[in-house]
């Protein structure tokens, strides 16, 4: 195994997205020593039964102490309090970098906290499932998936570089663009396939001419995808919707537009039209294989579902 990238690793914030990275640190060996540290005494516990790291406490501060790389991974509506919190331990030289999934908010929240001398930089892996806490993570998530920074003007280069280095030695492939362009493109890609799923989901289990057990007994495959999402940890979604509010109403807005279109064509009998789409759709589903890309989650059809421990 090749050295270790940093002396010593700091995750706040311990649930799918932290420990799976604790899972790929420890698998790769890129710390000497990892700290860990979440809010919650129960989910802390937990962390510790599982071995992910080598300290553990409730003290994000203390967590981060003396630590060359510091990554929080918690709902992103609570990323001021964990900056707040932190900045006095901070160490002169550190990189500061997150995994939410929405950026323009993160950085608004954690940037005004950073000290001189530490490099902050904003990050997002985009793979994920729809289970969370610590018995959630595993190791080879961020192996093939995209994990995209937004570097804020001035960012040093050298920081960055080793921040890639590091995600590359998780199994992740780098791309950058800026906060704005971030949030708009997972407003599309991501937050509305989830927003969509609660939705659906909702809807059927509102119906009162079909019965839930109805729901259940019946629910094809394509019901079942959207239940998959619709299972996503609600404290988190609650947190994206209120934190990329703007890009999502906006595609939220040309989504009904479309959907209308839709609907008028089904109305009207335009089968013309709705071959159209469903052939255009068809495409990009092909197009997304042929470059390469996984299009389930990685852990999609396993058969165990990991028990969220309360965080
Ligand atoms: N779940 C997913 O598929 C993905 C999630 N993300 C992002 O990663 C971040 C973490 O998500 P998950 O790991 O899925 O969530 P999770 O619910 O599994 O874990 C969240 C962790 O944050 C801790 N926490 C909550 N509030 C805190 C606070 N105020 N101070 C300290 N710790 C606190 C919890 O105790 C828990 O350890 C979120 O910002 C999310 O947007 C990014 C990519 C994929
Ligand atoms: O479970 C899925 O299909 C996901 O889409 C996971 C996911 C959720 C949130 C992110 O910011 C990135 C990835």
């Amino acid at each position: 195994m090749s050295e270790p990238l940093f002396e010593k690793i700091a995750l706040v914030g311990i649930g799918l997205i932290g420990s799976s990275l604790a899972r790929a640190v420890r698998q790769n060996g890129l710390a000497g020593h990892i700290a860990i540290s979440t809010r919650s005494a129960d989910t802390l516990r937990r962390a510790e039964e599982l071995g992910l790291g080598d300290t553990y406490t409730t003290d994000a501060a203390q967590a981060v102490r003396d630590a060359d790389l510091v990554i929080v991974s918690v709902p992103v509506g609570a990323s001021e309090a964990v900056a707040k919190q932190i900045a006095p331990a901070l160490k002169k030289g550190a990189i500061l970098t997150d995994v939410g999934s929405t950026k323009t908010s993160v950085i608004a929240q954690m940037q005004p906290h950073v000290p001189q001398g530490v490099h902050f930089i904003p990050g997002h892996p985009l793979a994920g499932t729809e289970n969370s806490g610590p018995d959630a993570g595993f190791a080879d998530l961020f192996q093939n998936r995209w994990c995209i920074f937004t570097p804020l003007p001035g960012t040093d280069p050298a920081a960055l570089e080793k921040l890639s280095q590091f995600w590359r030695r998780c199994g992740a492939n780098i791309d950058t663009m800026d906060a704005d362009h971030h949030d708009m493109t997972l407003a599309i890609v991501s937050h509305l396939p989830h927003i969509i799923a609660y939705n659906i989901v909702g809807t059927a289990d509102d119906l009162e001419t079909v019965t839930k057990s109805e729901v259940i007994k019946y629910s094809a495959s394509g019901f079942r995808d959207f239940t998959r999402l619709a299972a996503s940890d609600p404290t988190m979604w609650r947190d994206v919707c209120l934190h990329n509010k703007d890009a999502i109403l906006e595609m939220l807005a040309r989504f009904s537009e479309d959907l209308a279109s839709l609907q008028r064509a089904i109305r009207w009998g335009d089968g013309e039209k709705l071959f159209e789409l469903f052939t255009r759709t068809r495409a990009v589903r092909r197009s997304i294989i042929e470059a390469g890309q996984e299009v389930d989650a990685p852990n999609f059809g396993r058969q165990e579902i990991a028990q969220p421990v309360s965080t």
